[in-house]
């Protein structure tokens, strides 16, 4: 890939994850960072740990030569919460810009059952037309909202949610104004279809839509303990559903191939949660920092 084009970055919920605080409570902010940069990583998303005030944020990570590049934001659009959202929205958007962020990766939670304990691969919202187009129109103004400070909006598929499917991601896709994006996780995009090629087709399909890349490799042996067991996505989280690139079943050589043909310039960050108990958070990041160098040459 072109070093010019795209800049590599990790998540911190590979150290805590905010969805599950107890999973990497003694790791603290300091350490995370601190772990990202010698891993050889100079970007990285906002945890529930990181100060919050940009003034003490920034030489924090300045000193460590990372760059804040996301942060997760929750929208309940078909829910109705619009008014509610939008404001959540704005301190947000204000937070990353102050960061010199450029992206916003959302996702829609309305009936989510991400955090809740029912089984991941049912009961997840099928939004009616009405729910469509509440959230669409909602993403259309959070891109608006964006564009006011230079920045986009990407829309993160994921499992259990009412956009997790590629049919779902077209129809989103379809309904939202051109300046809507999509944050492609391939993670989220293998679990969902089930096979690389229909990972990849999601990509291939919407890439002049994509704006920013999450890199999750899967254990398919999980998956399917998940699926026989009825399990929540959480505990199939603490399992073992996500690895990191190049320690599961995706194959990363045509994901990289595919963003680099086509030009993408922007992050690829390495989202890989998993019991930080079991696997330690700073040697897979030095095991993705490494399968990257290798199959994407940067
Ligand atoms: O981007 C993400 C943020 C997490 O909170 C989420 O559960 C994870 O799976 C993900 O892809
Ligand atoms: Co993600």
């Amino acid at each position: 890939m072109d070093k010019n084009k795209v800049k590599l970055a990790i998540a911190p919920i590979g150290w805590t994850n905010d969805d599950m605080p107890d999973l990497g409570k003694e790791n603290t902010f300091q350490q995370t960072v601190s772990e990202m940069a010698l891993a050889g990583f100079i970007g990285s998303e906002v945890g529930s740990k990181y100060p919050r005030d940009p003034k003490i944020l920034k030489p924090m990570l300045d000193i460590r030569g990372i760059q804040i590049c996301n942060a997760w934001f929750s929208t309940f659009f078909a829910d109705g919460l619009k008014a509610k959202t939008i404001d959540e929205f704005i301190t947000h958007r204000d937070f990353l810009h102050a960061m010199g962020a450029k992206v916003i990766g959302c996702s829609e939670q309305s009936r989510s059952t991400q955090g809740t304990p029912k089984p991941v691969l049912e009961g997840r919202p099928d939004f009616t037309d009405r729910e469509w187009s509440l959230v669409a129109s909602g993403y259309n103004e959070l891109a608006d909202l964006a564009a006011e400070k230079g920045m986009t909006v990407g829309l993160h598929h994921h499992m259990g949610t009412g956009i997790q499917t590629a049919e779902e991601i077209d129809h989103f896709l379809d309904l939202v104004d051109d300046d809507v994006y999509l944050l492609y996780d391939t993670g989220h995009a293998y679990y969902s279809e089930g096979s690389q090629e229909a990972m990849l087709r999601i990509l291939e399909k919407h890439l002049p839509r994509i704006n920013h890349v999450h890199l999750k490799d899967v254990r398919d042996k999980v998956v399917a303990e998940v699926r026989a067991h009825k399990l929540s996505f959480l505990d199939g989280v603490k399992k073992g559903t996500f690895t990191v690139p190049g320690d599961g079943v995706i194959d990363f050589k045509p994901v990289f191939r595919l963003l680099d043909d086509f030009g993408y310039k922007g992050w690829l960050v390495v989202e890989a949660e998993q019991d930080p108990a079991k696997a330690n958070p700073f040697e897979y990041a030095v095991k993705a920092r490494r399968y990257i160098r290798e199959v994407a040459g940067i």
